[in-house]
């Protein structure tokens, strides 16, 4: 285990497993409707990678980056668009993958905005969710992980953008971010 992680919340063979099952319940949706599923960065990559290979369906792919401001552990709900779509959404089905869900206020501002922009559908998918952390009355469509409220990083999450190669998901020791 890596020296700055506390505990190891969910192992790499769990995640492994759960994604499986998660492209299983995606594929009975999205069979025959070439969903767009759009990779939230750059924490969703390694789920992104991991969850559209397992669906094994014809689908396409596109990336946003967008930030909130704030301190660097806590979402303000103020959204920036950092880098935008090249796809259009006008029409189309399209999955939101996100690695996960706190405060809820980045993936209101993007469901709100792909709606704008004429999807067809707009479904959530998200490895982790924290509720406890809950800003808007959203819930994801599908989740991996109900987890409690504590700093986790690893599988694409980061803390100053350490830590997101790690292959499991740990909390972090609180001392690093506190100080
Ligand atoms: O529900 P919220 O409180 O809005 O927080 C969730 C967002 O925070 C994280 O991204 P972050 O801004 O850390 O960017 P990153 O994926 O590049 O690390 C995560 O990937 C979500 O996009
Ligand atoms: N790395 C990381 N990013 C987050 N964004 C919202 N919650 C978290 C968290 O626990 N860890």
């Amino acid at each position: 285990m890596h020296q700055d992680i506390e505990e190891i919340l969910i192992t790499k063979e769990e995640i492994q497993e759960r994604v499986k099952k998660l492209a299983d319940e995606l594929r009975e949706e999205y069979t025959n409707l070439q969903p767009l599923c759009i990779c939230v960065l750059k924490g969703a990559v390694p789920f992104m990678a991991d969850l559209t290979r397992a669906m094994d369906i014809s689908l396409e792919m596109d990336f946003m980056a967008v930030s909130s401001y704030g301190a660097s552990t806590q979402s303000s709900g103020v959204v920036r668009i950092i880098k935008d779509l090249e796809a259009s959404v006008e029409g189309r089905h399209v999955l939101i993958v996100e690695d996960i869900i706190d405060s809820g206020l980045t993936l209101s501002y993007l469901i709100d905005l792909l709606k704008a922009r004429n999807a067809k559908s707009v479904k959530v998918v998200t490895l982790l969710d924290k509720p406890e952390r809950r800003k808007t009355n959203l819930s994801p469509d599908y989740f991996g992980f109900s987890i409690p409220n504590k700093f986790i990083v690893g599988y694409g999450m980061d803390y100053a953008e350490k830590y997101r190669n790690l292959p499991y998901i740990g909390v972090l020791k609180e001392e690093l971010y506190r100080s």
